[in-house]
């Protein structure tokens, strides 16, 4: 059977690759960096310039394709997912560790028709891995199938989570209450690699049984899920709902068994959604 959006998914995939050779020439040069919602949440001129060759080189091939892009929105452009086919692009998911030379840093790019994920590309750039899934047809790192953690007891789990961008004293409260219940349940560890699109990798990959985050956007996440999806794994709110990629909050898990016992634990709150202005 044709696949209408296997052109599109070959152009994220290539796209993706010769963003990631412009990231990793960046980490050999002086790295300019500005700040945006606050003192921690940071930005180089690689992410913006990043953004524009993936837009510039879609809109060639795709003109009527629509985008929501990390640092389009920040530059003022609205973040609304239509039914139009959608590029929802990252062009650096870790930029605080591309800042200090950390090697976890990925290019993501998701795709979107109707509201659904139809692919999901995340290259990780410094460990040249390429992350692919497509709707219904499995998840693969570098043409390798991916398939999560078989792992059912939380008690013999590695979870991931991070401290997030906001410095605000209850969400980092939330978050530490979260952490010291679900680290003394006890697990076997904790880990982030500071990417959230690497660490939805991680779980496709079943490295980890789960990763969960308040906080996050919906381009750090719109890739990275449905190759979690694709691996076998699960996505839902952190309270247990439906997930909803707007709504800064996510849960991805192997299982239902997992992902429950953590939602016992975790402190849920709500930042302001990704796309409030829109639907006000
Ligand atoms: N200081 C910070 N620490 C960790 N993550 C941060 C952060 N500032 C922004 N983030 C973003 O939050 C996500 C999850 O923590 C990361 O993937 C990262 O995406 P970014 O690098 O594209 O901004
Ligand atoms: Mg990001
Ligand atoms: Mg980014």
């Amino acid at each position: 059977m044709v696949d209408i959006w296997q052109n599109a998914m070959d152009h994220a995939v290539t796209i993706a690759r010769r963003a990631g050779e412009v990231v990793r020439e960046a980490l050999h040069e002086d790295r300019k960096v500005m700040t945006k919602s606050s003192s921690v949440d940071l930005v180089t001129q690689t992410d913006q310039k990043v953004e524009q060759l993936i837009i510039q080189s879609v809109k060639e091939k795709f003109p009527t394709h629509r985008f929501i892009g990390e640092e389009s929105v920040a530059a003022g452009e609205v973040c609304e997912l239509t039914d139009s086919p959608t590029w929802i692009i990252d062009p650096i998911d870790g930029t605080t560790n591309f800042v200090h030379t950390f090697p976890f840093v990925a290019v993501s790019i998701g795709f979107s028709v109707n509201k659904q994920s139809e692919f999901g590309v995340v290259y990780s750039c410094l460990e040249d891995k390429m992350f692919t899934a497509r709707r219904g047809r499995g998840a693969f790192c570098n043409d390798q199938p991916l398939s999560v953690s078989d792992q059912e007891d939380i008690k013999q789990s590695v979870i991931a989570t991070e401290f997030g961008s906001s410095r605000d004293p209850e969400a980092v409260n939330n978050i530490f209450t979260s952490l010291r219940n679900i680290v003394s349940l006890p697990i076997h560890g904790v880990r982030g690699a500071g990417s959230a699109a690497i660490n939805l990798c991680l779980v496709a990959s079943g490295c980890v049984e789960a990763y969960y985050e308040i906080g996050i956007h919906v381009w750090d996440i719109a890739a990275g899920s449905l190759i979690v999806t694709e691996a076998g794994g699960i996505l839902l709110d952190v309270e247990g709902g439906p997930v909803d990629l707007m709504s800064r909050r996510i849960l991805a898990a192997n299982n239902t068994t997992i992902a429950d016992r953590l939602i016992r634990e975790i402190q849920s709150f709500s930042p302001p959604r990704d796309d409030e202005e829109v639907t006000q």
